[in-house]
This record gives C-alpha cells, sequence and structure tokens, in this order.
C-alpha cells in the first residue's frame, strides 16, 4: 500500500520548465503565424505580385525546415558538450537575439533573413532538449507523474499559441511590425528568465564523453564485420541507401530542393538502420552486450516513430489544405479561415484536463490498461477518422452543396483529440524509451518525425502533377482533392494497424533515472 510519505513527489523545479515554455511557444507561434502575411504586404514589396507568394512560401517553408533540422544539432551537442541547460540557455539568448533582428531589420532582406535563421537555430535547437531536461528532473520514486507533466507541458504549449494565434495578426495590422515582432522577442526573453531562474532546483545530466560503443560505432561495426560464410547483405542495403539518397539529390530540380534533400536523408536513414538491424548480432564481438541490446532498442523506437510520421502529414496540413477547403465554405463575412486554427490549441486545452479526469479514468475502471503505445496507436487512427469526415465534407461540396464552415469544428476535434494522444504522449514515450547517453538525440529524432511528416504530403502533392496520377483519380469519379483526402485517411489508418502490430512486440523501456 501506499503511504502518504511514499506518494511520489512533483519535482519542485517543473513549473519554471513549464512558464518558460509557454512563454517560448508564444513568441514562435507568434512570430511564425504572421511571417507569410508581413513577407507579403511588406518585406518582398519589391518582387512583382504574381512572383511574391512563390517566394514567401519558399522563405516559410526553408525557415520551417530549419526549425526541425536544428534539433538534430541542438541534441548532439548538448548529449556530447555541454549538457542540456548550458545549451538550452545560450541557444536561448541567441533565439532572443534572432527577434531582435526581425524587429529591427523589418525594412531589410538581409537582415530580416539572418533573424529568422538565428530563430530556426535557437528554436530548433532547444526544441528537444526542454522536454528531454523535463524528464531529466524525474526518477524512479516520482516517474508515474512524468506523463501529467509532459500533459501540463503540451497545455502550456497551446495555451502560448491560442493567445499568439489571436493576437499577433491583429497587432500586425494595427501597430506594425516592429511592435508585432518585438512582442514574441520580449515573451522569448522572459522565458529565458524563467528558465535560469530555476537554475538552483534542476537536477542536471553532465554530457556523455565520446562513446567508442555508442550508436554510430556500433551501426558501422554492424555493417562492416565479415561473418564467414554470410553475405553480407547489411552492407549491400547501405549502399542501396547511399545510392538512392543520391538520386533524390540529383532529382531536386522535379522534386524541389525541400523534398529532394528530406528523400535523401530518409532513404539513407531508413536503408542504413534496416541492414544494420539485420546483422546488429556482428557487432557482438566488438562491442560490450549492452551496447548493442541498447543500439537494437533505439533502433525498435525509431520504426514505431517512422509510423508516427503519417500522423504529422495528416495534423500539419491543417494549416494548408483544411484552410483551402474552408475558403471555399460559407461563413460569417467578419470570419477569416484562418482563424479556425485557433481552435486545435483551444482544443488541446480542453482536452488534456478531460482526458486526464474524465476519460481515461473512465477507460482504466472498464478494465482497459490504457498504455503509452495503446494511445498513440488510437491516435493515428482517430486522426484517420478527422480526414473521412474532411472528405466527406469536399464530396458534399464538389457536388454543389454550400456548407458552413462550422461544419470542420468536427474534423478539428476529432484531429486534436488524435494530437493529444498522439504528440502528448509521444512525448513522454520518447524520454522513457531513450537509454541516457542518447536522449537528446532520440528526441531530436521525435522532432524529425515532423519533418518526414511533411516530406509524405509534400511527395503526395509532387504526384498528382503527374497526368498519369491525375487521369486515374479522375476515373475514381472524385475531385483531385477529395482523394487526397481519402489517400490520407486511408494512410494513417493503415500506420496505425501496422503500429498496432508492431507494439504488440515491443518491450517497454524504462530509462528514468535512479534515485
Ligand atoms: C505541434 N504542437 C507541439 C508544439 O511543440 O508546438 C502543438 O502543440 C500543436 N497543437
Amino acid at each position: 500500500m501506499t503511504t502518504p510519505a511514499d506518494a511520489p513527489k512533483w519535482p519542485r523545479q517543473i513549473p519554471y520548465i513549464i512558464a518558460s515554455e509557454a512563454c517560448e511557444r508564444f513568441s514562435f507561434y507568434g512570430m511564425r503565424n504572421i511571417l507569410t502575411p508581413f513577407l507579403m504586404t511588406a518585406l518582398l514589396l519589391s518582387i512583382p505580385e504574381d512572383l511574391r507568394g512563390a517566394v514567401a512560401k519558399d522563405v516559410f517553408h526553408s525557415f520551417v525546415i530549419g526549425v526541425y533540422f536544428f534539433p538534430l544539432l541542438g541534441g548532439w551537442i548538448a548529449d556530447r558538450f555541454f549538457g542540456k541547460y548550458n545549451t538550452i540557455l545560450w541557444l536561448s539568448l541567441l533565439y532572443c537575439v534572432g527577434h531582435a533582428f526581425l524587429a529591427i531589420f523589418e525594412h531589410s532582406v538581409q537582415g530580416f533573413y539572418t533573424g529568422l535563421f538565428l530563430i530556426a537555430l535557437g528554436s530548433g535547437g532547444i526544441k528537444p532538449l526542454v522536454s528531454s531536461f523535463m524528464g531529466d528532473q524525474f526518477d524512479q520514486s516520482n516517474k508515474s507523474l512524468a506523463q501529467k507533466a509532459f500533459d501540463m507541458f503540451y497545455f502550456t504549449i497551446n495555451f502560448g499559441s491560442f493567445f499568439a494565434s489571436l493576437s499577433m495578426p491583429l497587432l500586425l495590422k494595427n501597430f506594425g511590425a516592429a511592435v508585432a515582432f518585438g512582442i514574441p522577442g520580449v515573451l522569448m526573453f522572459i522565458a529565458t528568465v524563467f528558465f535560469w531562474l530555476g537554475r538552483k532546483r534542476y537536477v542536471h545530466m553532465p554530457p556523455e564523453p565520446k562513446d567508442p560503443h555508442g550508436f554510430l560505432p556500433v551501426i558501422r561495426s554492424a555493417l562492416l564485420t565479415k561473418a564467414e560464410g554470410k553475405a553480407n547483405i547489411g552492407l549491400v542495403l547501405a549502399l542501396i541507401g547511399g545510392v538512392s539518397a543520391a538520386y533524390a539529390l540529383v532529382n531536386i530540380p522535379t522534386l524541389g530542393i525541400v523534398a529532394g534533400l528530406c528523400s535523401a536523408m530518409v532513404l539513407l536513414m531508413g536503408f542504413v538502420g534496416f541492414g544494420a538491424s539485420l546483422q546488429l548480432e556482428r557487432a557482438r564481438g566488438v562491442h560490450p552486450d549492452a551496447a548493442v541490446d541498447g543500439v537494437r532498442s533505439v533502433l525498435r523506437i525509431l520504426v514505431l516513430f517512422a509510423l508516427v510520421t503519417p500522423f504529422w502529414s495528416l495534423f500539419d496540413q491543417k494549416a494548408s489544405t483544411w484552410i483551402l477547403q474552408a475558403n471555399d465554405m460559407v461563413k460569417p463575412s467578419w470570419f477569416e479561415p484562418a482563424m479556425m486554427q485557433a481552435l486545435n490549441p483551444l482544443l488541446v486545452m480542453l482536452l488534456i484536463p478531460f482526458n486526464n479526469f474524465v476519460l481515461y479514468p473512465a477507460i482504466e475502471r472498464m478494465g482497459v490498461k490504457l498504455t503509452a503505445l495503446r494511445k498513440m496507436g488510437a491516435g493515428i487512427a482517430i486522426t484517420g477518422l478527422s480526414w473521412i469526415v474532411v472528405g466527406t465534407i469536399q464530396l458534399m461540396m464538389d457536388g454543389g452543396s454550400a456548407l458552413s464552415i462550422f461544419w470542420q469544428i468536427l474534423p478539428y476535434a476529432l484531429l486534436t483529440f488524435g494530437e493529444v494522444l498522439v504528440s502528448a504522449t509521444g512525448l513522454e514515450f520518447a524520454y522513457s524509451q531513450a537509454p541516457k547517453a542518447m536522449k537528446g538525440t532520440i528526441m531530436s529524432f521525435w522532432t524529425l518525425s515532423v519533418t518526414v511528416g511533411n516530406l509524405w504530403v509534400l511527395l503526395a502533392n509532387v504526384s498528382v502533377k503527374s497526368p498519369a496520377v491525375t487521369e486515374q483519380i479522375v476515373q475514381t469519379g472524385m475531385s483531385v482533392t477529395a482523394f487526397q483526402m481519402f489517400f490520407f485517411a486511408g494512410f494513417a489508418i493503415l500506420a496505425a494497424v501496422i503500429f498496432a502490430l508492431y507494439a504488440r512486440s515491443y518491450q517497454m523501456q524504462d530509462h528514468y533515472r535512479q534515485v
């Protein structure tokens, strides 16, 4: 029986991290939400109007790609050199400087782009570290509270993003760019101060020295060690990955720079990882058993992350495909389609407490154990369901029905329910499953799953430009838009089924630190 004395205790430093995250997310979503309108109506005015939209999109997506690439750099620097606290603090200061550049250089393209680069470096660099640092504050005695802390963390992200989504477009319109970009900068500075204030209370995990038995050395040994009488199929697969990556790079003119680079990265990682997993046992003589087992568990986590990527494909299209649909729906004259975006953080703030206090306890009372993997699998499937609803709305519109924009509330609710199950749960899952020396890196791979999810969207968009594919779609009797919606719904539901099957054989790890 648990007595009050040994009941798990909340680490008192958690509020500093959560308050800092709320301010940081306000600053991030605040500047991100006004970036495209600012580029279109101010910074890029010298570009002819018909070309301006494409340039603005390029700038925006290059910025987003940076944000999701730099987590790898931040994770590596923290794990190997400076530790999480120092890396977060210094990158946060750089992030503040980036915001200052945006506010100061509202008339200078070069100054403004430098600001964007610094923000991508800062926000991307700290993104996986903050959640991982929060996990470090828990140990075996109170790890049962960690999921609640990650849920609170996710709640405050959306608290920040909700107010930013509503207020920043109005600030840009009424007070101009210097004020609109300055305010997120002030919020980021406050976020840094909050984080710094907790410094004496935090648990600091030291960086790990270069390990000859780390992830990459073990992978290399697995691929390069010969086994008598056996072919080196793993190495052949790794080489196929290298050649395919080179092919994707050569095809950048067709795929576009972003899709080409991301495809090359995914192909290389996929083939090398799969090849190494086939002959990981060959590394056993070269490295200690614990190192080889650690690598196997990391590769298993990466398979789960790969199966989460379809969720991100669907989730991030609420900012593109769903807005385009909303444009053609019936709405009050004062209502902007993009304002539907604010529904997502609002619903996250409602669903997290509802799930934790009402839904999860009710389901557990019915005898169903809600593991992280069950929640994530269900979340991916529910996200697929939201796209069946959106696809059905599209079919009705294509058939000539005039539908109110408020019909989108249902798919938004389903999508956000899926998000809370997948993304909020996945943060804690990723942390708890990562071996100590690889926490920053694994959290970065979790963030990278967002990039890969967006890659599937880019590739789907490239493929529907091909006349052969369009012809096939026409034969189904659906518009390309409706077809794509059902395609993505099926993509997520298939991923959910594979996720559920794979999860059955997944051995849960416990990498919380000892007391
Ligand atoms: C995508 N996220 C997480 C984040 O860190 O921004 C959301 O919270 C979207 N609702």
